[in-house]
């Protein structure tokens, strides 16, 4: 029988073996994997444990917070602030940044997450997840502040997302290519599933919320139309179409069977560049798929190359399958 190797075995091997992250990192992914577990526990409960349905209250983007939108955030909030490794915090669903207590060690990482991506999904039991990315503190002796937060995608020291499906998957990456974990709920830990994950360069498959096409600019109607013409349009093929709303479980298919994912900018708020947040959505979502061979852009620039000014700033995206990716940034670029 082949080896169970663990998450927390995984991370041991990575610092020690290898030398690719520091005991402090180790220990931060392993204290946020441990959150993913407990919120995959709140969600399998469901209505059962109470945690469907509307908060009654919005968060700094104007959106109506779910029961389980703040509760993922307390549990990562819970789990991550006495550990030791944190300087601070950020989240979709706080205004502000999140500064570690002084009662507790201050550590020398920042944290950035979307505590429970694909909100929509929540109460008709469709795969939901958790999205995170880790910053290193910039040097230096002031207290932590929220222009610490704003350093470009490429910057990341370590990146991943939890999907809460049918099976409970967290995909990881520190830089060195993309694991992936399968919670084994018996006993309790995460066990490693898949290694050296790679997205196929070409694909027949994309995902877009069609909904929107009469509002998308023309690069994207371009390329969509193209696919749309299938065998008897320039692309010569048949494409296919998934759209589930969860940008987690919509790159989880990308990440296991290649296709292209887009939320691009489009006219209906013409002044925002786009719906996904650039800091806890785009960037670790980017650097992942990157990772695995894949690329990520806005249409006009590689997602990770982008200099944040706003902890909540929007960004318009297309990541997956490379080929795919630079045909339609390519688009971008001829107008
Ligand atoms: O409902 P739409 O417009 O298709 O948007 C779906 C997109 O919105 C998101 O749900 C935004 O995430 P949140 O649920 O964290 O706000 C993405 O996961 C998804 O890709
Ligand atoms: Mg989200
Ligand atoms: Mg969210």
């Amino acid at each position: 029988m082949a080896k169970r190797i663990s998450l927390t075995r995984y991370l041991v091997e990575q610092q020690r073996v290898d030398g690719l992250i520091p005991s402090q990192l180790r220990l931060l992914l392993e204290v946020v994997a441990r959150a993913c577990k407990s919120i995959s526990q709140a969600v399998n409960k469901g209505a059962l444990g109470g945690v469907l349905g509307s908060a009654d209250s919005e968060n700094v983007q104007g959106e109506v917070q779910k029961k389980l939108d703040i509760i993922a955030n307390e549990v990562l909030i819970e789990a991550n602030e006495w550990g030791g490794h944190l300087a601070a915090m950020a989240s979709e669903e706080m205004d502000g940044i999140y500064v570690v207590p002084n009662r507790y060690p201050q550590g020398e990482y920042l944290l950035l997450f979307d505590p429970l991506d694909g909100s929509s999904n929540i109460d008709v039991n469709v795969s939901i997840g958790t999205i995170f990315s880790v910053l290193k503190k910039p040097e230096g002796d002031r207290g932590v502040e929220e222009k610490d937060f704003l350093q470009a995608g490429g910057q990341q020291v370590a990146a991943g997302y939890c999907v809460y499906g049918p099976q409970t998957t967290l995909v990881l990456t520190v830089g060195d290519g993309v694991a992936m974990f399968t919670l084994d709920r018996e006993q309790g830990s995460f066990v490693l599933t898949q290694e050296n994950v790679r997205i196929p360069e070409d694909t027949k498959e994309f995902a877009i919320n069609m909904s929107n096409m009469r509002h998308w600019d023309e690069p994207v109607r371009r390329y969509i139309d193209e696919c749309l013409q299938g065998k008897e349009g320039p692309r010569g093929k048949d494409f296919n179409m998934r759209w589930i709303a969860s940008m987690v479980a919509d790159v989880h298919r990308i990440m296991t069977r290649g296709g292209v994912f887009m939320y691009p900018w489009d006219k209906r708020e013409p002044n925002k560049p786009g719906k996904l947040r650039l800091m806890y959505e785009a960037n670790p979502m980017g650097w992942l798929v990157e990772q695995a061979g894949g690329a990520a852009t806005n249409g006009r620039q590689r997602i990770l190359d982008i200099q944040p000014t706003q902890l909540h700033e929007r960004v318009s995206v297309i990541l997956g399958s490379k080929n795919e990716v630079e045909r339609v940034t390519g688009y971008h670029s001829t107008v």
